[in-house]
């Protein structure tokens, strides 16, 4: 068992002002917008923009992050694990919409979006949990809250005609994979709903909501490299030059983070180890280094919960990757390659290795990106 992780008090006394409205004349934006007062269910007043948005829909499309470094430097009094890591984006997608759904005159109508029901469509991925236990849900009312949207938080309905906001979630990332998943899903619908709902809140102050929603969720928003400590949450952006290409390799079934750092607590030791070589290999663009300089401190709890890992690795390192390296909690598994064309060839090399497919990515690929908007209202009704 390891020793309990001294924590700042600042570490765990939640999110940065998240929680609070602005001063008086301050919208959540911190723009010179014009701001009307709602009521919320919990007695404050916060602020929500009395612009007229005029999006219908919003389609948003987010990446998978990686993890090339991670330390544990150990538990915490508040049930998370002390962190330095190196997170980074890779090409894999999911596909967050939210649409404004009900009769068009209400549901287009600025003062609808202050009372309005919200639903996540039956996911495509029987894996997905559905209402609030997903990440993407929890999210909204986050944002949904901090906009006085008082409707989002009880979900009571005063009919089937009432506008509502509809999330659908297209998978691409796989489900409790180490790849972020859920997070990104989140950090998605942040995005979206801070488009379709009119907060105009800027991506540093979503960046700080996502923080009430999970530990990956902030570097989710943000996307590209960066450099995350405390729960993961503390993040530092950080020069990554060029295009690294990998071959990500997944497993049968998935495994849950807290059960890993539980796996942790129970076998492994804080470790002092620093990022150093791999922040060098980033800024030098050399995959070599990379390769060599590739960590993860969740590896041997993971490798205790799943022993299969540890030979996959091998296997990979065996048939050429420069590194290999969980990702994440795991259980998907990371090849480093020296160029598109190797990871190509180790691709088809490591086939056998799992069940499903490997793909090939590439890293970074920046962050959650509004991919299009459909407006409504007056003088509107066209796609972007
Ligand atoms: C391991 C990492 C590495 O980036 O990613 P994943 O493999 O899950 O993608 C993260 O630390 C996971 O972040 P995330 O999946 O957002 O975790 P959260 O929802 O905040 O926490 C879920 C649970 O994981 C454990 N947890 C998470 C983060 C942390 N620094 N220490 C922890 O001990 C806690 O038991 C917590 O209750
Ligand atoms: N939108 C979502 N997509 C994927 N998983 C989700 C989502 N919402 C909640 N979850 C849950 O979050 C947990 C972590 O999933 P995920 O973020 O995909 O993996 P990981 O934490 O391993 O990176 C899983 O238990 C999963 O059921």
């Amino acid at each position: 068992m390891s020793r309990p992780y001294p924590v700042p008090a600042t570490a765990v006394a939640g999110v940065r002002g998240s929680r609070r409205p602005g001063p008086a004349g301050v919208g959540i934006a911190g723009t010179t917008r014009r701001w009307a007062v709602c009521p919320s269910l919990d007695g404050r007043k916060p602020r929500v923009p009395a612009d007229r948005t005029t999006a219908s829909r919003c389609v948003v499309r987010v990446p998978a992050k990686i993890n090339l470094f991670l330390a544990v430097r150990g538990a915490r009094p508040d049930g998370y694990h002390e962190l330095t890591t190196v997170l980074q984006t890779v090409s894999v997608h999911d596909r967050v919409t939210a649409t404004l759904v009900g009769p068009s005159e209400r549901s287009q109508h600025p003062a609808s979006r202050h009372r309005m029901r919200l639903e996540l469509a039956e996911p495509d991925d029987e894996a997905l949990p559905s209402g609030d236990a997903n990440l993407a849900v929890r999210a909204a009312r986050v944002l949904g809250r901090l906009a006085g949207l008082a409707a989002l938080e009880g979900g009571a309905s005063e009919g089937e005609r009432d506008p509502r906001t509809l999330l659908e979630l297209t998978k691409g990332i796989p489900v409790a994979g180490g790849m972020a998943g859920g997070s990104a899903d989140a950090a998605a619908a942040l995005v979206a709903l801070n488009e379709l709902w009119g907060c105009g809140l800027p991506r540093e102050r979503l960046r700080d909501l996502g923080e009430e929603v999970g530990s990956d969720v902030p570097f989710c928003v943000i996307g590209g490299t960066a450099l995350a400590t405390g729960r993961g949450t503390s993040l530092a952006r950080v020069l990554c030059r060029g295009q690294f290409h990998w071959v990500v390799v997944f497993d049968h079934e998935p495994l849950e983070t807290p059960d890993v750092y539980r796996a942790w607590d129970a076998h492994c030791e804080p470790s002092e180890v620093e990022p150093d070589a791999v922040l060098q290999a980033l800024r030098a663009e050399d995959a070599l280094a990379l390769g060599a300089a590739l960590h993860n401190d969740l590896e041997p709890a993971a490798v205790a919960l799943r022993p299969a890992l540890a030979d996959r690795k091998q296997a990979l390192l065996d048939k050429g990757a420069l590194g290999a390296v969980l990702s994440g909690s795991g259980p998907t598994l990371l090849a480093l390659a020296s160029d598109a064309e190797h990871a190509r060839r180790l691709a088809d090399d490591v086939r056998d290795l799992s069940a499903r497919e490997p793909v090939v990515v590439s890293s970074p690929a920046g962050g959650p990106e509004l991919k299009a908007t459909t407006s409504s209202g007056p003088g509107h009704g066209r796609s972007s």
